[in-house]
């Protein structure tokens, strides 16, 4: 469980989205440590640098984040917690640039997409996907360009002290993304209410359709299914089932029980409580 000695990771530096999902889950008053890529936080909690970690996961707009999906399989790790935060985007550039300077723009490939309406309207503009929205917005500051604008959040900004040129240029108006906590334990409490597995079924005819009935039958609520290659094995997937309830009520291990007898593979990856948006 946390405490105040506890150091929680997160990928990019001050200003991105994913701090901005740790202060608002862990409050202003914790330790942190940040890491240039995804990858670098799950390193840093196998090496217990830190003790959690904060991720996104996926985005309203966009879907699924398949690198972090992969690596939360590949690490073995549970997932503790998960906030969505709203994510609006602004394109910001050094300080007396004009629209009609710009050549290039720099940002995640997330917002990239995320923002790709708005880009569209400038097809001369050339994007580069940066390891993250805030970095990007470092970076341009250290560039001193007027050719070059990243796309990041009105803190970033404020932080790298450069102009915002046109605000919520993200095409959804309602565009969330879901971060996720994650801890080297399993944590159950009476709060948690949300659930999340991987398994894989064998492939032949009706086995997805048998364990999503066992589910149905026990009166369990899903969520969310989203599916990943299985690199190995051509055309067979990993299923990332997300449903509700608490492994210590009503009957859900047994329920999970005969989830996995029906699976080649199968994996708990974590109860917690739902963000409340
Ligand atoms: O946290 C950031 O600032 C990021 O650049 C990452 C990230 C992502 O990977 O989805 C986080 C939230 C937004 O969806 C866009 C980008």
């Amino acid at each position: 469980m946390i405490n105040k000695n506890n150091y929680i990771g997160y990928q990019g530096i001050p200003g991105s989205y994913s701090e901005e999902a740790l202060k608002e889950y862990f409050g202003e008053n914790v330790q942190t440590k940040n890491y240039p890529e995804f990858l670098g936080v799950f390193e840093a909690l196998n090496e217990k640098e830190i003790d959690y970690g904060v991720l996104p996961l996926e985005n309203s707009s966009t879907g699924a984040i398949n690198d972090v999906y992969d690596l939360l399989r590949s690490y073995g790790f549970y997932i503790v917690g998960e906030r969505n935060i709203k994510v609006d985007h602004n394109l910001v550039v050094n300080k007396g640039t004009k629209i009609e300077d710009l050549t290039e723009v720099y940002s995640h490939s997330q917002a990239l997409e995320q923002s790709s309406r708005y880009l569209k309207e400038h097809p001369n503009w050339q994007l580069i996907p940066y390891k993250n929205t805030a970095i990007s917005a470092r970076y341009i500051k250290e560039e001193n360009l007027k050719t070059k604008a990243a796309i990041a959040s009105k803190r970033a900004a404020e932080l790298y002290d450069l102009d915002i040129l046109a605000e919520n240029i993200n095409y959804n108006k309602n565009n969330y993304t879901r971060f996720i906590i994650i801890g080297r334990n399993l944590e159950v409490s009476e709060r948690c209410n949300k659930l999340s597995i991987i398994m894989t079924v064998l492939h032949e005819p009706g086995m997805l359709n048998k364990s999503l009935q066992i589910f149905s039958d026990h009166k369990v609520n899903l969520l969310k299914i989203e599916s990943r290659p299985i690199i190995e094995r051509s055309w067979e997937y990993f299923f990332y089932i997300d449903l509700e309830g608490n492994l210590e009520k009503n009957n859900l291990q047994e329920v999970l029980h005969l989830v996995k007898k029906n699976s080649s593979y199968y994996k708990l990856l974590g109860n917690y409580q739902k963000s409340e948006v």
